[in-house]
């Protein structure tokens, strides 16, 4: 079928995408890869304006995203100087001096209906478990610095449940999608959008007019342009709802820095004064990021504070970001849909804003609209992405709230404050007997909440009752058996260093 034919059908079939970062690029990508020829996809970004220029480190469902473009995934970490990511290490979170790791995947092998971490908890109880880092081979290889992908040919061992991420360099990580979605028919436009055209009876968006005067029309619009969200709010002045009371921590500063410690399979994430401190491995370099609260310390202490905590010099001067952490109020409004930075932002914590711009374009994909743009349509759009958001934002609550630290006021504050009523109900519920339920189709799951708030010093009272149905010598055995099966899994991984000199050494 022709492009006039589909428009006579009353087809969506000319795409403009706002912005060149990685989420533009990204949403490029896969509707180069999911639209036919019919379709035209135009993308407007401006190197004067340029991206945020950060957002390095994932969670494993990137590998769903790169898998649906058929990327192989040597070659993405060799041309994007990337790592692999097992988890994420927190230091000195729930006190000062203490860390633990959040590992990606399975935490024990379950037994009868139960998750395995119930019966850890009993033995806890009874002072007979181990650390918790022993029963998982993603937790335990991150200690040990070593990584290989799952081994899907032996599925009945451990390592078939190794489950990964990747670091990647942002900057390299746009252009190589860039040239994927060129390659398919994509055609970047040069320049800044200077003023934007609305339909006089309804408001939707029919062009965004450049400087140059170039006047880009389209039927759907992605507005990936970023904190201004340039079509969703300066445009259409959706409203954006404030979560800043919550996670007060509202700009970061950024730099790179030479590589001086191993390579780790993880990032690192270390509590400072009035916020935190991100350390992401790439081959090349290191990224650090200081996120803070501007309510509890100045830009320049934190600058200071992060430079005197790297591990290397610098390679670039510190750059400072700000950002008001929160959601749209509408992610779809009109004929605009905002992807990335443009629908809202979280602090990557856990590294979770690449995730929902994935999420966002499957969730287009699923919801790509007729040219007469169907409201229920979009407001099942909204309606899934205010759920994931809402979920997100109560795991990452939980990571400041359930501490015991009270050694700085804005330790003090976050310690102390009301959280979300869906937060204190699954905080109170594992306090209770070490229940965890995943509310519908919420991002993270039991195994990462457990981690967190067991790490974060959370101690339940009690476990769930059906655990007596083992004896404690049961139980002791199958623990035992677990954590020896792991260990020595683990020592037949090789290190992350090693693994990448073997399969995807980016050339220096
Ligand atoms: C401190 C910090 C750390 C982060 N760390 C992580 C992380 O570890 N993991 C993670 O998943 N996410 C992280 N993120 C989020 C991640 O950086 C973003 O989700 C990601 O980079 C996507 O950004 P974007 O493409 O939406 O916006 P941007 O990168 O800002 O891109 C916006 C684009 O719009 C264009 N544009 C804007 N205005 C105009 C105009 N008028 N005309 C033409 N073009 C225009 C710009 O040129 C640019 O191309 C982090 C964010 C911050 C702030």
């Amino acid at each position: 079928m022709n492009a006039a034919a589909a428009e006579a059908l009353g087809r969506v079939t000319e795409v403009v995408i706002v912005g060149g970062g990685t989420a533009g690029w990204m949403t490029a990508a896969a509707l180069a890869k999911v639209l036919t020829p019919a379709h035209t996809i135009r993308l407007v970004e401006s190197d004067e304006i340029g991206t945020v220029g950060v957002g390095e480190a994932t969670i494993p469902m990137i590998k769903l995203f790169n898998q649906a473009l058929d990327l192989d995934e040597n070659d993405f970490i060799r041309e994007t100087k990337g790592s692999f990511k097992l988890g994420i290490e927190f230091v000195n979170w729930g006190r000062l001096g203490e860390s633990y790791i959040h590992g990606f995947g399975k935490i024990g092998q379950d037994l009868g209906l139960l998750p395995f971490y119930q019966y850890w908890l009993k033995m806890l109880q009874a002072g007979k478990a181990g650390p918790l880092d022993d029963y998982s081979i993603n937790t335990l290889a991150c200690r040990h610095d070593r990584f290989m992908p799952a081994r899907t040919d032996r599925p009945n061992s451990p390592l078939a449940d190794i489950a990964y991420a990747y670091h990647f360099d942002a900057g390299l990580y746009a252009r190589y999608l860039r040239r994927y979605a060129e390659a398919r028919g994509v055609r970047r436009i040069e320049g800044k959008v200077a003023s934007v055209e609305q339909r006089a009876e309804d408001g939707f968006i029919d062009a965004v007019v450049l400087e140059s005067g170039e006047r880009v029309a389209g039927q759907l619009f992605v507005d990936c342009s970023g904190f201004r969200g340039l079509l969703i709010e300066q445009t259409l002045k959706t409203g954006y709802i404030d979560w800043t009371h919550w996670l007060p921590c509202d700009r970061a500063v950024a730099v790179q820095c030479e590589s001086k410690a191993s390579l780790t399979p993880y990032t690192r994430s270390t509590a400072r004064e009035a916020g935190w401190q991100w350390r992401i491995p790439l081959q090349h370099r290191v990224g650090n990021g200081y996120v803070f609260s501007s309510a509890h310390i100045s830009e320049d202490e934190a600058t200071a504070t992060l430079l005197r905590n790297l591990e290397g010099q610098a390679i670039v001067d510190p750059r400072p970001l700000r950002f008001v952490t929160g959601k749209r109020k509408k992610f779809w409004n009109r004929n605009v849909v905002a992807i990335g930075l443009a629908s809202g932002f979280m602090e990557p914590l856990e590294s979770t804003s690449i995730h929902l711009i994935q999420s966002a374009i499957a969730r287009l994909t699923a919801f790509f609209p007729h040219a007469g743009f169907d409201q229920a349509d979009i407001d099942e759009f909204n309606a899934h992405s205010d759920v994931e958001f809402d979920r997100i934002r109560d795991f990452l609550i939980l990571h400041y709230h359930a501490t015991e630290r009270d050694d700085t006021p804005f330790w003090n504050h976050v310690r102390t404050m009301d959280v979300p009523e869906s937060l204190r109900r699954k905080m109170d519920l594992f306090l209770s007997n070490g229940r965890i339920f995943r509310d519908g189709s919420e991002l993270f799951a039991e195994p990462s909440w457990m981690q967190v708030m067991f790490g974060q010093r959370m101690r339940p009272r009690g476990y769930h009752p059906l655990v007596d149905v083992y004896t404690e010598e049961k139980i002791a055995e199958y623990m035992a058996n677990v954590r020896g099966v792991i260990g020595k899994c683990v020592q037949v991984m090789p290190t992350h260093a090693e693994y990448i000199a073997r399969t995807c050494a980016a050339p220096m």
